[in-house]
């Protein structure tokens, strides 16, 4: 496997290739499905491989008057502890381990917002953990035309979607990258 190159190694703010993303870490609030404020930051890191690749994706559904909202991001493995303790289905959840998808800044969860912000109506609530948040869920007809524009942009742009959460893309290179921490609040822009 190879390893990806440094500079794509670092971690980046998300909003530092494209400032029309939209940030809203869920995670950050109460607004989760843990009832519970999980960290103590609201700036979105991945790697700067992942976030080249998301600011594609951005630059995509731009193109159809969209943008992007990110919904979570790096997450560090305390975090994703606590989530895992609340909710402890790995098929919804992932054990903690620090190699693996959000805890190494390679992974977003993600939705279609307008240009000021409102969200676009999708098959399921964020992190609403049954069979209406599955990629396979068979959805009705608005919701499989604004899937597609995320779906699309997102694929094209080089992430593959976890087959049961609709929002969860993952950069198609993962794999080439090993574990890494990094405190996004010295990232803010
Ligand atoms: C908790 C949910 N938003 C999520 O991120 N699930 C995946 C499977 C994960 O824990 O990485």
């Amino acid at each position: 496997m190879n390893e990806a190159p440094s500079s794509n190694n670092d971690f980046l703010n998300v909003q530092a290739l494209d400032p029309d993303i939209f940030v809203e870490l869920r995670y950050a609030t109460e607004n989760n499905f843990t009832g519970e404020k999980i960290y103590n930051f609201t700036t979105a890191i991945a790697r700067t491989g992942t976030v080249k690749k998301l600011a594609a994706a951005s630059k995509l559904v731009k193109e159809q008057g969209f943008r992007l909202k990110v919904w979570d991001a790096y997450r560090p493995v305390a975090a994703q502890k606590k989530l895992f303790d609340v909710y402890p289905d790995p098929n919804w959840v992932l054990p903690p381990n620090p190699n693996s998808s959000h805890q190494k800044g390679v992974t977003f969860d993600i939705t279609l917002c307008e240009p000021d912000g409102t969200e676009i109506p999708m098959q399921s609530k964020f992190d609403e953990f049954g069979e209406s948040a599955k990629r396979n869920y068979p959805r009705k007809p608005y919701q499989e035309h604004n899937y597609r524009i995320l779906n699309d942009a997102m694929t094209a742009a080089g992430f593959v979607g976890y087959s049961e959460e609709w929002w969860d893309y993952r950069d198609s290179d993962m794999d080439s990258y090993g574990p890494a921490s990094a405190d996004p609040n010295d990232y803010q822009l």
